[in-house]
């Protein structure tokens, strides 16, 4: 039974799906980053917030871990580069609150032009300060949003409900999408000049990593407001607060910090500065929300291999999944086989499929070659790190979608280019189910690809299959399966034997010494 770690405060939808999906979960929550490395070894799933840091000292000790779910939209609490290396998927639920934090967004906008917290905090200290407080209405101001993705529009929509002009800093915003959100694409000097409000909703990345700095700070208009509710680290911290000091922004509201949890910060006391503690997501309806959809998601990977808005790997909906199952199996049989017969010597791979295969996500086909190529490199290979460790080594993999039907109703073959040419294999399921390896470098066989395996190439000649079960008998290895192919009379023939028994050393060198043996090597699948 697999085992889930929930590690942050999560609605308790998230524990009850796990546990009807047949899934063992546990809650504990606020541990320091020891005490989750002390216990994370257990586990194959982690369910986990904003305040989980899933570094690479923790992935390092989740030995089971097999997937990370985020119940909300960021992952810079996640090491993702680390997780793929790790072989761990890393999903998150992008929808669930959005609607929640741009709501959230609106309603800092109404606090900064109404200056709500003072005035709340003036009239029940029983000040009555009528005229302290004057505010100025949204109805007809600029909105500047630099991010206009799911949440920005969802601001945009509310704004434009308000009578607001919006406009938006965005360069992958396409003008058929501004046209559609009915508002106007321009360039962050235009928008730091023009809006009256500046609301922010990108992820923190390089290139937005202090989009408000000191410097566009200064070329914002006198009076702006500006409110983040997407990350810390978007607006620079200290100039912002000289900037509410001198007047020129007119208040400012912070839902996110450069360090969180934030309780210290030398905006703290500043008039005209309003701050929540990262509640933008925090709404009873999106808590439930991304705890339904992220133990959902989590539940259908661990138990059934569906993978839904994954961040280090191509998605595979659940129907998906039982179809594929199959074909992944054969995938990685037919790639571990290349794999152990030509070791590291691999520059390109083509995976080409045809038939029923065609039909299908080819992407979990490839994935699955990849993991079983690269198991020669390394025994934590799996789907999720392949394609990574396959880009490190420069491997060029190439996928090809034959719209043809050959001699079989599905088939996978997979191509490597090594020093000495091209080598191929291909495979096939029986029943749409039984993973069966149908050609092996150019000649025809039917073999499985299962257990311990002896793969021998020799001159076909008579006798020779005799003397081999002999060679093996007297070793005491029991052959299981046998599969014979020939290019032709008399011509090179390759026998692939499934055993019982690992075949040692010098039994191998017996079966070399064979009249007409070519090649002789042990598999493992
Ligand atoms: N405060 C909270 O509790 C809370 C809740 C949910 C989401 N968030 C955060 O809000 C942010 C936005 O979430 P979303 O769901 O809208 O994400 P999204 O991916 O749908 O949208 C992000 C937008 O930013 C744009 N963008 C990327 N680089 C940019 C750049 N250099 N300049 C301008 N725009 C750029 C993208 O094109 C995209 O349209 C994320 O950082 C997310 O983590 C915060
Ligand atoms: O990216 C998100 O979804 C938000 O930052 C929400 O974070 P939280 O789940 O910790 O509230």
């Amino acid at each position: 039974m697999p085992k889930v770690l929930i590690s942050d405060k999560m609605d308790p939808k998230a524990a009850q799906i796990f546990r009807e999906r047949g899934i063992q979960v546990d809650e504990i929550t606020g541990k320091t980053k020891e005490e989750l490395i002390a216990i994370i070894g257990d586990y194959d799933g982690l369910a986990i917030r904003s305040s989980t840091k899933v570094t690479k000292d923790v992935l390092a000790a989740a030995k089971n871990l097999k997937v990370v779910g985020r119940a909300g939209i960021g992952v810079d609490n996640v090491d993702i580069p680390a997780a793929s290396a790790a072989g761990v998927v890393v999903m998150n639920t992008p929808f669930g609150n959005s609607i929640t934090t741009a709501e959230h967004a609106i309603a800092l906008m109404f606090a900064l032009a109404r200056d709500l917290p003072a005035a709340d905090a003036s009239t029940q200290a029983g000040k009555w300060e009528k005229n302290r407080f004057m505010g100025v209405e949204v109805t007809s101001k600029t909105l500047g949003l630099i991010g206009a993705g799911n949440i920005g529009s969802i601001v945009a929509d509310r704004a434009l409900g308000l009578k607001m002009k919006v406009i938006a800093y965005d360069p992958f915003l396409t003008p058929e999408r501004a046209l559609e959100l009915g508002i106007e694409k321009v360039t962050l000097d235009d928008l730091l000049a023009r809006a009256d409000f500046i609301t922010l909703h990108t992820p923190l990345t390089d290139s937005t990593r202090n989009i408000l700095s000191r410097e566009n700070i200064a070329k914002t208009k006198k009076g702006v407001r500006i409110i983040n509710c997407a990350r810390g680290g978007l607006v620079d911290e200290a100039a912002l607060k000289e900037a509410l000091d001198s007047g020129h922004v007119a208040g400012a509201a912070l839902d996110v910090f450069v360090e969180e949890p934030a309780k210290v910060s030398p905006l703290f006391g500043t008039p005209n500065f309003i701050s929540t503690p990262h509640l933008g997501a925090s709404t009873s309806e999106a808590q439930v929300n991304v705890a339904i959809q992220v133990a959902e998601q989590m539940a259908d990977f661990l138990v059934s291999g569906g993978v839904t808005n994954a961040l280090n790997m191509p998605s595979l909906s659940a129907e998906e999944a039982p179809k594929l199952k199959p074909y992944m199996a054969l995938a990685e049989g037919l790639g571990s086989l290349v794999g152990q017969l030509v070791g590291d010597d691999v520059k390109a791979v083509a995976i080409e499929v045809e038939g029923a295969a065609a039909e299908l996500n080819q992407k979990p086909i490839t994935g699955a070659v990849l993991a079983g190529l690269m198991r020669v490199y390394s025994d934590t290979v799996n789907m999720v790190n392949a394609p990574f460790l396959a880009k490190e080594r420069g491997l060029d993999v190439r996928e090809v979608r034959h719209d043809r039907e050959g001699d079989y109703h599905t088939l996978v073959r997979v191509t490597v280019r090594t020093s000495a040419g091209e080598k191929s294999v291909a495979g096939t399921l029986f029943a749409n189910s039984e993973p069966r390896l149908v050609e092996i470098f150019g000649i025809k066989v039917e073999a499985d690809l299962a257990g311990t395996m002896l793969y021998v190439v020799n001159e076909d000649a008579p006798g020779f299959i005799g003397r081999l079960g002999t060679a093996l008998g007297e070793a005491g290895v029991n052959i299981g399966t046998f599969h014979l192919g020939r290019r032709a009379a008399g011509g090179e023939a390759v026998l692939l034997l499934s055993v019982d028994s690992p075949v040692t050393e010098p039994v191998l060198w017996d079966v070399c010494r064979l009249p007409g043996v070519k090649t002789v090597k042990p598999l493992t699948f």
